[in-house]
């Protein structure tokens, strides 16, 4: 089968105190990885670098056949618009345009069609068909929550990231998200990579890495 994603000794620093070594990774297409780590290992950053939203200092990252490093400006933004999706850890909506318009507006970033059927199917299958013309404020957190599944699915993206989609919630809505997230990928056969503190996670996931806490290179004073 084919790898869909694979990071190779890829380290990082913000400045000469906070320095990170990641794990190798490899995913293969269709499946899923749990990243398990400690508040501030470096989990949020290491996606970032996944996402090509960071540049690691050294290391290779690839997605399909793409190494990402190797790609800069429009050419890695448009990659990232057609081929990977983001569940941030805060949603990030425009908030003067209604659902329906976030969802057209990411496709017409992406160069995709702007199909009202295929918006309304994704949000038929996350409960929010008929929250369509409500603006992001007017959807409560749960709402919000799995609206941000809705624009990380909405392009189909070979890999989909989330940061952290559960931590926030109770079991219920927890493991709702995680089945959520999991029904998506199947339909869009990507691969699906979270990264998360929640433990409650590691049992629906068959593989997990997780980051060791020794990363951040202790300030000296
Ligand atoms: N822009 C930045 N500049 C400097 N340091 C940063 C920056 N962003 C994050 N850090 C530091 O890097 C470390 C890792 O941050 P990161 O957000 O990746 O951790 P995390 O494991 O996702 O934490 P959490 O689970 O609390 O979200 C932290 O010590 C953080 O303070």
């Amino acid at each position: 089968m084919e790898d869909m994603l694979i990071t190779q000794s890829v380290s990082f620093e913000y400045n000469r105190d906070i320095q990170f070594e990641f794990p190798d990774l490899s995913v293969r297409k269709g499946a899923d990885l749990l990243i398990l780590g400690d508040s501030g290992v470096g989990k949020t950053t290491f996606l970032h670098l996944i996402a090509g939203l960071l540049r690691p200092k050294t290391g290779s990252i690839k997605i399909g056949d793409t190494d990402i490093c190797q790609l800069h400006g429009k050419r890695l933004d448009t990659f990232r618009g057609e081929h990977v999706g983001i569940v941030f850890q805060r949603p990030h909506f425009i908030q003067s345009l209604t659902l329906e318009e976030n969802l057209k507006m990411i496709l017409y970033l992406a160069n995709k069609p702007q199909d009202s059927c295929h918006i309304q199917e994704i949000l038929k299958g996350l409960g929010l068909l008929d929250k369509l013309k409500r603006y992001p404020r007017q959807l409560s957190q749960g709402e919000q929550q799995r609206a941000s599944i809705a624009v990380a699915v909405i392009n189909q993206p070979k890999l989909l990231l989330a940061d952290e989609p559960t931590s926030a919630l109770d079991d219920k809505n927890c493991f709702g998200v995680i089945e959520l997230l999991k029904r998506q990928k199947f339909k869009s056969k990507s691969s699906l990579v979270i990264i998360t503190h929640d433990q409650r996670l590691k049992s629906e996931f068959a593989v997990s890495v997780t980051l060791p806490s020794n990363h951040v290179v202790p300030s000296t004073i």
